[in-house]
Parts: C-alpha cells; structure tokens; sequence
C-alpha cells in the first residue's frame, strides 16, 4: 500500500479551480519531491492531505486513511511547513520539552539532547530561540518535526535561511530518516539540486496540473540524445578529431570550443567514437557524459506547460 495516495485531486476557490486532477502515490521509506513555481498550488495540495483543506473533488489517503480524520495515524506524522512552531520566549530544550510531552515522548530528556546534538544546537541549549537566527530557527522546527519519531514526514523547504554547511546537515538528517530508518518524506522545495540529491521521485506542478511525475533518474535521461565533452591535451587537434569523431557511424554531430570538442551521439556510439580516437593517436584528458540536471528537466517542463518559471 501507498503510504501517501492522491487521486484525481482538485480545488476551487471561489468557482476559480487551484489544482486540477492531482495524482501521485508516495511509497514507505521513499524521498518524494514535490515541485513547481509560486503559486502552482503545492501548498494547496499539502493542506489538503495533511487534512487542513477539504477538497473540491479527489482523495488524499495517508496509509489508506484520511489524516484529517485519525487522531491516531496523525501522531505519526511530523510537518515542518513555513512556520517552525515554536515560542520565541522559550529556551530550545524548552521548546522540544514542550512537544515531547504532548506527544508523550518516552525518555524526553535523552530524546532532546540527541536531537539538540543532531541539529548542532547543543550549546544554544539554554538560549531562548528568539535570539537564534533565520537558520537556527529552522533546524530547530526540524528537530520539533521528529521529536516523536514520525513514520512520514512532510517537510516544506526545510532548508530555507540555511548556510551551506546547516543544509548538508539537514540533507543528511532526512536521507539517514529515509534509507537507515525507512521514513517516508514528502518534500516540498525550490532547491533543485538539493532534491536532485536526495530525492528517488518527484512531481512537478504547474497552473495547478501535475506536468512530470517520474524518478529523477527517468527524468533526467529521457528525451535525451547523451553528448559527450572531450578534453584534448593538445587543442591544436579539436578540428582534427572533430573530423575523425563525424565519421564514426552513430555521432550526430561534433563541434570545438577551445580546446572542448562537444559530440552528440547515440549511447551505443560512444565506445568506437573514443576507440577511434585512440587509434588515431588524439590524447585525451578528459571524456565526460553529460546530463541533464534536474533544473534542466524543471525549466523544460514549466516552460513548456507554458508558465512562469
Ligand atoms: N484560501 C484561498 N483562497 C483563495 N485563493 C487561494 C487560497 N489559498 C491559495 N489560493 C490561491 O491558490 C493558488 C495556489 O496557491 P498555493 O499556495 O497552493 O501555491 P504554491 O505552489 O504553494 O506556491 P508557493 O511556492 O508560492 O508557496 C494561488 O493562486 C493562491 O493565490
């Protein structure tokens, strides 16, 4: 089963509709992204399935259930939405002693300190978190998310404000929560490479329509002819090999900048176009295969469906 199942979903706002015939399932232990531009209708989508909106049409189930409706399956979900959900007066142990104890965390103290240690706050323990910073403050809605230990959590840019260093922390804390303890994250974010990194599948929104859902290994390869960028270590040979490379049967088309010669072909072709220039006795540095990045796929795809970006 699905932990998180949306099917044929939409919303109106007053007769205007937001998002159109939503689907998309989330498996357990699974990184699911969830894209597309302001305004595409992804915090929308998220309210009603964590069961704060109803919708016009459609279902969202979390583990077959609606969360809106059981009390029970909603202890174990952790949200992390733009607010961090925490009292600026309170000290951090205080403010994670505050919802250990709704949730009636078992051993609250062990259970703080270790996340105070995993979101490298220990030493601001005592602080009121109204002095923290913008990134202080959203590891800290991070470590209020998990304090229960949730079975899925939903995650709305969580590495927002955060300094490179703090969002390698962060990215790190959510792939051990999913493949060393098997959570399943639903992720919202603008940060294509951050999803790039951690995500297995995505779905990005646009005008309210989902435009791509697929993994993001699927995504970056498809529609794709590979190319390859060669770097000579003589680049008075670029024209030379360019030349070689045009008659190797499957090369599409070759062409030089600088010392980079850039080759489109098709996969197959790429062993006998560097066998050829082997035996021709053009010395390569380097022989790279490009992909397509996921912001590569996401421009597309917005474009395309024909929006803002
Ligand atoms: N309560 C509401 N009443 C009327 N319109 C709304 C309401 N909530 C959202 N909308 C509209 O729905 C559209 C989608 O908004 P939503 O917040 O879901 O987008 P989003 O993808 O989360 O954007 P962002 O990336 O900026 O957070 C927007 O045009 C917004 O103005």
């Amino acid at each position: 089963m699905a932990v998180i199942a949306v099917e044929n979903l939409a919303k109106s706002f007053n007769g205007s509709p937001v998002i159109e015939d939503i689907s998309f399932q989330v498996s357990g232990g699974e990184v699911f992204g969830f894209l597309g531009p302001n305004g595409a209708g992804k915090t929308t989508t998220i309210r009603i399935v964590l069961g704060l909106l109803q919708p016009t049409a459609g279902t969202a189930r979390v583990m077959g259930s609606d969360l809106g409706r059981n009390d029970a399956l909603r202890r174990s979900v952790g949200v992390l939405l733009e607010n961090n959900g925490l009292y600026g007066r309170l000290s951090a142990y205080d403010n994670l002693r505050y919802y250990a104890d709704i949730y009636r965390v078992a051993d609250p103290d062990t259970r703080i300190r270790d996340l105070l240690d995993l979101v490298d706050l220990t030493e601001f323990a005592e602080s009121p978190i109204g002095n923290f910073s913008v990134g202080m403050q959203r590891k800290m809605g991070l470590a209020r998310a998990i304090i229960h230990d949730p079975a899925i959590l939903f995650l709305d840019e969580p590495t927002s404000g955060l300094d490179p260093e703090a969002q390698r922390l962060v990215r790190d804390l959510i792939l051990d929560l999913s493949r060393e303890k098997n959570r399943t994250v639903f992720l919202n974010s603008h940060n294509l490479d951050e999803v790039q990194r951690i995500c297995t599948n995505v779905a990005i929104l646009q005008q309210g329509r989902i435009r791509a859902y697929d993994s993001v290994e699927h995504l970056r390869a498809s529609e794709q002819t590979p190319v390859y960028l060669l770097t000579l270590a003589d680049p008075a040979a670029a024209e030379r090999a360019c030349t070689l490379v045009r008659g190797v049967e499957g090369v599409g088309s070759c062409s030089v900048d600088g010392d980079v010669v850039t080759v489109s072909l098709d996969g197959a072709a790429a062993p006998r176009m560097l066998r050829e220039l082997v035996r021709a006795g053009v010395d390569l540095i380097e022989a790279r295969r490009v992909t397509r990045s996921l912001e590569d796929v996401y421009l597309d795809v917005v474009h395309r469906s024909g929006g803002e970006v």
